[in-house]
C-alpha cells in the first residue's frame, strides 16, 4: 500500500491545513517533523519560541493521533540535513508521495528546493502547497508586473482580487485505520535559557480558537479605538499562534467574515482595521519572496546601506535592559523581557528608538527581538524593524521620528502600562512618570535620558540627509 508523508514545519495544525488534506484525500497519511533547533539558535530564535514550538508539536501530536496519524519526531542539526533525512523516512515508512506547505524566506525555500530535487531524484514525488497566505507571492504584482513595495496598493490589489475560494477552508481529515507505525516521543528540547511566561500561550490548535473567540466576543469591536493602547489589551494576541500555523490566515478571515455580514473591507470598523492587519502579515510574506535580499540581512532600500549607525554598546545595552531613561522605551523592553511579547505601538516606539535615537543599525534590534519574542517570525520583525527604521518597504519617512514621550502621553494616557514594567516609577503621580524630573530620578533610583531628543532626532535626520539619494 502506498501512503503519504506530510512533513509540518510551521503549520501546527489539523484543520484548515492544505498539505495535509490534499495528502489524506488521496490515502492514508504519516506526520514528521524535522526539528532542527542548532539551525533555528543559529538563526536567532530564543527561548521562549522555541519552548511553544516544541509545545504545539506535542499538541499537534495529540491532535493527529485522534485521527489515526502517527507523528515521527525526528531532529536535524540543519536545513542541508532535511532531504536524507526525509528520505529515509519515505524508505522506511513505504511513501512514494511527501506534502508540505510552503513557507517563504530565503533559506527555507532553498531547503524546500533541495528537498523537492532529491524526491525527484529518487523517483518519488514532493509537493510543496500554498497555505500560509491567500495570494501566494507572485500572484498579486503590480501593473508592472513587479512585486509591491508599498502596502496600500497591495492591501487595495488583496481586497479587489480576493474571491471566497481563496479563503476556502480546508477539509479536515476522516480517521484513517492505522497504518501501524508507532508514533514517536517528542523529547523536550535543550532551550538556551528557561522560557518566561509561557503560560500565558497554551499551544496548540485548541488554545488558539479560544483566542479568536474571546477576541471576536471581547475585543474586536473596539478594535480600531483600542488597538494602540498597550495598557487596553485591545489586539488579539493570536501573533505566536498565526506565526506557527496553530491558527490560519483563512480561520481568522472567516471568523471575521461572519461576524460582518460577509465583508472583510467595510462594515464594523474594529474588524476591518483588524482584517488590514492580517494584510500587513500577508504583504510581509510577499516583500521576503519578492525582494530576496532582505532576507539577507540587507535593507530593503538600498540607498540605505550606507547609513553611518553608531557603534554604542553602553546605548544598545541600557535599551535591551530598559534603562534609557525614556519610560515607555523601558516599558515596552521590560514587557519584552519579561514576557516574551510586545505590544505593536510599543514595538515601533522601542525599534524606533534603537534606530533613530540611539542611530544603532535596526539589525541588531531585529535580532534582539527574535531572540524574545514567542511570535518571532522573520517577514513581519524583518518589515516592521525595516519600517521603523525607515529603510524598509512603506518607509516611514525618515523624517518622522517619535517623540518617545508624546507617544507614552498619548497611548498611555494614564502611565498605567509604565508603572506596571517600571515598577520604580509607579509612585510618581501619574503625569510625572512620562518623562520624570532630575529630582524624580534621584529619588526612585531612574535613569536620566540617556541621549536627548531634539539633539538625537537632529543627528538622525542628518545621518540620513547625506545618504545618496535613493531610486
Ligand atoms: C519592530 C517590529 C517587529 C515585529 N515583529 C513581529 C514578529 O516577529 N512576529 C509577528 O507576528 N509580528 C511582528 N510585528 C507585528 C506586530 O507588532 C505583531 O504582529 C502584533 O503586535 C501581534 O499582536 P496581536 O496578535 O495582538 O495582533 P493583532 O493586532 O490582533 O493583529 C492580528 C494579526 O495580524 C498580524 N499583524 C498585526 N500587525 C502586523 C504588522 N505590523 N506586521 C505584520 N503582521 C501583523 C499578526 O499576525 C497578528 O497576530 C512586529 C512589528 C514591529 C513594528
Amino acid at each position: 500500500m502506498t501512503r503519504a508523508l506530510v512533513w509540518f514545519r510551521s503549520d501546527l495544525r489539523i484543520h484548515d491545513n492544505t498539505a495535509l488534506a490534499a495528502a489524506t484525500r488521496r490515502g492514508p497519511v504519516v506526520a514528521v517533523f524535522l526539528r532542527s533547533l542548532p539551525h533555528w539558535q543559529r538563526h536567532g530564535h530564543g527561548a521562549n519560541k522555541l519552548d511553544f514550538w516544541h509545545r504545539g508539536v506535542v499538541a499537534l501530536k495529540e491532535g493527529l493521533a485522534g485521527l489515526g496519524i502517527p507523528l515521527l519526531h525526528r531532529d536535524i542539526a540543519g536545513f542541508d540535513d532535511a532531504p536524507a533525512a526525509l528520505l529515509q523516512i519515505a524508505r522506511e515508512i513505504g511513501a512514494d508521495e511527501l506534502h508540505f506547505n510552503l513557507e517563504y524566506p530565503l533559506d527555507e525555500q532553498r531547503r524546500d528546493r533541495a528537498v523537492a530535487r532529491a524526491f525527484a531524484d529518487a523517483g518519488l514525488t514532493a509537493r510543496g502547497h500554498h497555505d500560509s497566505v491567500a495570494f501566494a507571492p507572485g500572484e498579486l504584482l503590480t501593473g508592472k508586473g513587479d512585486f509591491y513595495g508599498v502596502f496600500t496598493p497591495f492591501a487595495r490589489a488583496w481586497q479587489r482580487q480576493l474571491t471566497p475560494e481563496r479563503l476556502a477552508l480546508r477539509e479536515t481529515p476522516a480517521p484513517q485505520p492505522s497504518p501501524g507505525i508507532a508514533a514517536e516521543r517528542v523529547e523536550p528540547p535543550t532551550l538556551p535559557a528557561p522560557p518566561v511566561d509561557a503560560e500565558r500561550w497554551p499551544a496548540g490548535e485548541a488554545a488558539a480558537a479560544d483566542r479568536l473567540e474571546r477576541f471576536l466576543r471581547f475585543r474586536a469591536r473596539h478594535y480600531a479605538t483600542q488597538r494602540d493602547f498597550p495598557g487596553l489589551a485591545g489586539t488579539s494576541e493570536l501573533s505566536p499562534y498565526l506565526a506557527l500555523g496553530m491558527i490560519s490566515h483563512r480561520q481568522c478571515l472567516q471568523a471575521a467574515l461572519s461576524e460582518n455580514d460577509g465583508s472583510l473591507a467595510e462594515g464594523d470598523a474594529g474588524i476591518v482595521s483588524w482584517v488590514n492587519e492580517l494584510v500587513w502579515r500577508e504583504f510581509y510574506h510577499h516583500v521576503a519572496t519578492g525582494f530576496p535580499r532582505v532576507c539577507r540581512h540587507r535593507a530593503f532600500q538600498r540607498h540605505t546601506e550606507a547609513l553611518a549607525w553608531q557603534v554604542d554598546e553602553a546605548g544598545f545595552h541600557a535599551w535591551c535592559e530598559g534603562r534609557t531613561g525614556y519610560p515607555i522605551v523601558d516599558a515596552a523592553m521590560r514587557q519584552l523581557v519579561r514576557t516574551g511579547w510586545m505590544h505593536n505601538r510599543l514595538r515601533m516606539i522601542a525599534a524606533m528608538f534603537l534606530s533613530k535615537h540611539l542611530l544603532i543599525d535596526w539589525r541588531r534590534g531585529e535580532a534582539f527581538f527574535l531572540q524574545h519574542l514567542v511570535d518571532g517570525e522573520f517577514c513581519a520583525n524583518n518589515g516592521g524593524w525595516q519600517w521603523a527604521a525607515s529603510t524598509g518597504t512603506d518607509a516611514a519617512p525618515y523624517f518622522r521620528i517619535f517623540n518617545p514621550t508624546t507617544q507614552s502621553r498619548r497611548f498611555d494616557a494614564d502611565a498605567r502600562f509604565i508603572a506596571e514594567y517600571v515598577p520604580e516609577l509607579a509612585e510618581l503621580p501619574p503625569r510625572d512618570r512620562h518623562s520624570p524630573s532630575v529630582a524624580q530620578c534621584k529619588q526612585v533610583g531612574y535613569p536620566r535620558p540617556i541621549v536627548d531628543h531634539k539633539a538625537a532626532r537632529a543627528r538622525a535626520l542628518e545621518a540620513f540627509k547625506s545618504l545618496p539619494p535613493g531610486t
